[in-house]
């Protein structure tokens, strides 16, 4: 089960009703208000990072591409380039990688699966980030100013492995790459290929404040610090996400813990995990689901699908 790549094809299964059903299950759940603030502090810094670029690599959780999207980028990035990177390409299905890749194909989206971790699709993202930059220095031309060197840049949220693309593009280690979220902080130019310049500092997208289960999925795929939720509160609903995914199932969750899941109990599943393994505390149960889940341990699987 680890290391599975052996698709159950999700058929018919309604992700959008998935989506609002964890809409319900998180309404009116605050867990998150420490984090949300601090991420807040860095639009203004992101926006002036954003200024300096032409062309913008937007990195996002490939587990999780709309809840590490956010709503405003659209118009934060005015009429720059911008290519999408769906990263831990690991750590998804085949299905889940098709699903999304003709999603964004039908939108005209330029998007690249990656792996920061091992470089994988770095060359693609080298190449498209060129040609998109040619087409900054075509327009310069036609309107009569000399080409120049064209500037790309790295955004996206907390953890999604900013740096480490950025020090795959670069063939070096220029920054720091950390399990921990929010490590990433300076800023530097460096030249990336003849004719580009990548800002070595990624600019951080700030979260969605209002947005609480894109803030839980955040949560269950360690894109936020694990100090600012509560680990049982999340492991409870991931219970639920994952009793409900075709590709997980109660099965897997029977096979794993032996305790059955109804898919509307995550808190008493946790509870009775918690029994079972941990005398009655929560929070290591609660920590065994997360990083089980993290671990691909119910094998690998997205949290979205797209919708249409
Ligand atoms: N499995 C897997 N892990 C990855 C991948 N890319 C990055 N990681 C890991 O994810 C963690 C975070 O990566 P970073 O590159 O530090 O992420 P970042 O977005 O720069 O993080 P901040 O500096 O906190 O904003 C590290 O432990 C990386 O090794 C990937 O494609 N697959």
């Amino acid at each position: 089960m680890e290391n599975s790549k052996l698709d159950i094809d999700p058929g018919e299964f309604d992700w959008a009703e998935l989506e609002a059903d964890i809409c319900h299950w998180t309404k009116g759940y605050v867990p998150f208000s420490g984090i949300l603030v601090t991420f807040g502090k860095t639009e203004k810094e992101l926006k002036d990072q954003l200024k300096l670029m032409d062309v913008v690599i937007e990195v996002r959780d490939a587990r999780i591409p709309l809840a590490t999207s956010h709503p405003q980028m659209d118009l934060w990035l005015g009429n720059r380039k911008r290519i999408i990177v769906l990263n831990r390409e690991d750590m998804i299905s085949a299905s889940d990688r098709n699903a999304w890749a003709s999603y964004y194909a039908r939108q005209g989206t330029k998007v690249i699966f990656a792996n920061g971790q091992l470089g994988m699709g770095s060359l693609k993202l080298t190449r498209l980030a060129k040609a998109l930059a040619d087409g900054v220095n075509i327009k310069r031309k036609s309107k009569g100013l000399l080409p120049r060197p064209v500037r790309a840049g790295i955004v996206g949220y907390p953890n999604v492995g900013k740096s480490s693309l950025i020090n795959r593009l670069l063939k070096r280690r220029m920054c720091p790459a950390a399990p921990r979220p929010g490590v990433t902080r300076e800023l530097k130019w460096v030249r990336f290929g003849k004719d580009l310049e990548l800002l070595d500092s990624p600019g951080i997208i700030p979260m969605r404040i209002n947005d609480q289960s894109a803030a839980i999925k955040l949560a269950i795929c360690d894109d936020i610090g694990e100090r600012s939720y509560d680990f049982s509160e999340v492991a409870a609903i991931l219970v639920q996400i994952l009793a409900r995914l075709p590709a997980v199932g109660n099965k897997a969750l029977y096979n794993r813990y032996k305790i059955e899941a109804d898919g509307r109990a995550g808190r008493n599943f946790v509870e009775k995990l918690a029994l079972k393994l941990f005398n009655g505390d929560t929070h290591q149960a609660a920590f065994r689901i997360l990083s089980d889940f993290r671990k691909g341990r119910f094998g690998w699987s997205a949290l979205e699908r797209p919708s249409n």
